[in-house]
């Protein structure tokens, strides 16, 4: 026997000999490479790479071997369940699993998912009716629950798919998982396979409470299920919020089943967490319909946990026994990967970046990724509290995630690639552009803010951005250069913008000779020459004559066009704390003009609906500043209103001021119609006479309102005066109006 198998690894090697030298020397390099990541993956909890280089690392072993097929050996890694279980690495002791548990293919991309159906067809032969059961892969740990006679006897990782470690009294604690199965149609055994994960939205409070306690965080939610799952002491597990979802069965007793799908309703039904987003389809297109609808990143990050893609199986069990599986992955499945949202970059620095109401705020410099089909260059970071909440140091490689259309964030870092370069990061004590000494604005704030309002020419200039942006003035050919260049040109020495209050007074002359940065929308930074590597400066106005350029030109009539924006664009443009769109809206439908809003008292403007006290006292705070003032002044001198513009539909408002009470029967309006056609003209309507009213208009039968406006001499109006009202305004309408003297004719 021994001789035959000494035989049978010569050959082996006879056979590999045939292989050329550079070929094997890669493979081996790969192969090593891969099995180093996976022990820091499935042993360590703390992997090195993205999931995306691993992947990929993978596939260039695959593809050596699809060149040389004699490379793959069953030792190779592209054969084996990845996770192994080593005693010398681990604190559990190992389990035998009753049936093995298998990793997954995968499919990149459509042709891969074809092929992989044709497969199918092909080995199922024609007639055969089956259909896909399309899943969410869950991005976590695979577990074994062993249940005998309806208890939980058992819970063990996957390990090399044959043996696993045991992690039984971990896994009692999360709370989902039964004890005890329910129902009356409990088996004998039962094997079920799962997947326990790290819900992301509590995965920046346990990195925070790590890091508090002085031990390394974890670099992503994936990470952290399996680190807390595989914890020497149980109870660390329990106070971690881990959850499962259940996706198959492995070896079972005393029951059929004949779908994979009719499964999940028996394991549901015994109060095992089954997946609420499972789907039975009939063809590959239903598949792709499946595969599409979840990928859409608002569908994806609505899920209540993260999925990676989506496993698609052969839902009849007699055929998935038919089909069977490779020493590796199962036939009768395939996991289609979504493109990766987290990839690992370098975190350059940390700077800070200055808002337009002066709050400084802190923000990751990476070296530039592309994630999610854009790169990224910067992350947020919130505050110096989340900073250091996430463990990071700069200098770190950390792990950088964009879901769709959020904004990069970073996970966490790669404690094991630090080598004692990386430092922490220290909030600066001094605005970076004013060198104004920062401070919370109360007590208590963890935001810090740069108190120079006025002239600070950060704040200014995203002011100023603000202004012309789509929520404000809407000023077309005025982005974030034009506002930097504004505010803080290299030249000339004195900007044309010291606040917003010159806007509506630039001149082209005053743009000509400005000399500018191109600065970065989302850092505020000076973009970079490529090919120097020198910050890039622009005339931005002026052409290489000296000419006005196109876009100096549209941006000022654009400015000049902006002066008759509705009073409630101006109102959200002036940056006031707290006042956004809806509550400029609120306002300027209320108060119809800046002068009264000016002049409300507090308690007015907190009285109108959507407004309260906080914006209230806000806009009193902005209004008692005097530069604040005097943007006012000097907008309003160069020509904007500033008062709510009257509508399209609505007219010119010819009755603005005027009081009118409207009695009695008229023949030509409704009394609603003749409301209506007064207020629409700008005028109040009110239910009583008093010596405020302008006019009283009477139809039949006025009663006591038209006596009472006799009485105190207001000049009432009868049908044909009110139509004089209506149509010439109220000096006619006096002329109109019945003499004081005489009695309304009958
Ligand atoms: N970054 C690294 O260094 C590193 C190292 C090793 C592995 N990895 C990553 O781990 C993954 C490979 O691990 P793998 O071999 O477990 O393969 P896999 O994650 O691609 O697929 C197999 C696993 O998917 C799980 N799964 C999730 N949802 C499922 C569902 N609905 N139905 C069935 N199974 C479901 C199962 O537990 C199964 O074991 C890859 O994403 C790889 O990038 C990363
Ligand atoms: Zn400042």
């Amino acid at each position: 026997m021994a001789v035959e198998r000494r035989d049978k690894r010569l050959e082996a090697l006879a056979a590999q000999s045939g292989v050329p030298a550079p070929a094997r020397e890669k493979h081996a390099l790969l192969a090593e490479q891969i099995e180093e990541h996976r022990f820091r993956y499935y042993v360590k909890d703390a992997p090195v790479v993205s999931d995306a280089e691993f992947d990929k690392l993978l596939r260039e072993l695959e593809a050596l071997e699809e060149q040389h097929p004699e490379l793959r050996t069953p030792e190779s890694p592209t054969q084996k369940v990845a996770g192994a279980y080593e005693a010398a690495f681990t604190v559990f002791s190992a389990v035998e699993h009753r049936e093995r548990m298998l990793s997954l293919d995968n499919a990149f991309d459509d042709a891969e998912l074809a092929a992989w159906a044709d497969r199918i067809a092909k080995e199922v032969g024609e007639g055969a009716e089956y259909r896909f059961l399309c899943e969410l892969k869950v991005d976590g740990l695979a577990v074994n629950l062993t249940y005998e006679h309806g208890r939980l006897t058992r819970a063990a990782t996957r390990g090399d798919g044959r043996t696993g470690e045991d992690i039984t009294p971990n896994v009692r604690t999360i709370e989902e998982i039964p004890q005890y199965l329910r129902g009356d149609r409990i088996p004998p055994l039962v094997e079920v396979r799962g997947e326990v994960y790290f819900p992301m939205e509590k995965f920046e409070e346990l990195n925070a409470r790590l890091v508090e306690a002085g031990k390394p965080p974890f670099a992503n939610p994936r990470n952290a299920a399996a680190g807390s799952l595989r914890q020497k002491d149980p109870k660390v597990t329990a106070t971690r919020p881990l959850h499962m979802v259940v996706h198959g069965i492995g070896a079972r007793e005393g029951f059929d089943i004949d779908c994979q799908s009719h499964a999940y309703g028996l394991l549901s039904e015994w109060g095992l967490p089954t997946a609420a987003h499972a789907e039975v389809v009939d063809s590959l297109a239903g598949v792709r319909k499946f595969i599409a609808h979840y990928g859409d990143p608002e569908v994806r990050h609505s899920m209540e946990h993260e999925i990676d893609g989506v496993v698609v199986k052969v839902d009849e069990i007699p055929l998935q026994g038919r089909l069977g599986s490779t020493s590796r992955a199962p036939r009768w499945a395939i996991a289609w990967k979504y493109p990766p949202e987290e990839v690992n970059t370098k975190l350059v620095d940390i700077r800070v970046g200055v808002g337009r109401t002066g709050r400084v705020t802190p923000f990751a410099v990476v070296e530039p990724v592309t994630v999610a089909g854009s790169e990224v260059e910067f992350a947020t970071l919130h505050n110096q509290d989340v900073v250091k909440a996430k463990g990071v140091l700069i200098g770190d490689t950390i792990v950088l995630r964009k879901a769709g259309d959020v904004i990069p964030e970073i996970l966490g870092p790669v404690v094991d690639l630090r080598d004692g370069t990386e430092r922490e990061f220290v909030m600066p004590a001094e605005c970076p552009e004013c060198a104004t000494a920062l401070r919370p604005m109360k007590e208590g704030d963890v935001d810090l803010r740069c108190p120079n309002a006025r002239s600070c020419p950060a704040q200014l200039r995203e002011r100023l951005f603000y202004l012309a942006g789509r929520k404000s003035l809407d000023i077309e050919n005025f982005g974030y250069v034009a506002a930097a260049a504004l505010t803080r040109p290299l030249e000339p020495a004195e900007p044309p913008l010291r606040d917003e209050s010159d806007l509506f007074d630039l001149t082209i002359e005053q743009l000509l000779p400005i000399k500018s940065y191109v600065l970065d929308p989302d850092s505020g930074l000076p973009k970079h020459d490529p090919k120097t590597g020198e910050p890039k400066v622009v005339t931005f106005f002026a052409n290489q004559k000296g000419e006005p350029k196109k876009n100096a030109l549209a941006m000022l009539a654009n400015i000049e066009a902006a002066k008759q924006r509705p009073l409630s664009r101006f109102l959200t443009g002036l940056s006031i704390r707290h006042v956004g769109p809806v509550a400029a809206e609120a306002l300027a439908r209320e108060f119809r003009s800046l002068d009264r809003i000016e002049e409300a008292g507090e308690e007015e403007l907190a009285a109108v609906e959507g407004v309260g006290d906080i914006i209230a006292a806000s806009v009193k705070e902005w209004f008692a500043e005097d530069w604040h003032r005097e943007i006012v002044r000097k907008w309003k001198a160069a020509g904007v209103r500033m008062e709510e513009e009257v509508g399209e539909d609505e007219g010119p408002r010819p009755l603005a001021g005027l009081t009118v009470v409207v009695t009695g029967t008229l023949a030509s309006y409704t009394r609603d119609g003749a409301k209506e056609a007064l207020q629409s003209r700008g005028a109040k309507v009110t239910g009583s006479v008093s010596k405020k009213t302008d006019f009283v208009v009477v139809g039949d039968n006025p009663g006591s309102k038209f006596d009472k406006a006799m009485q105190l001499k207001v000049p009432v109006l009868e049908e044909n005066g009110f139509a004089v009202l209506l149509e010439q305004g109220p000096e006619a309408a006096r002329g109109a109006a019945v003499p004081q003297e005489a009695t309304p004719a009958e």
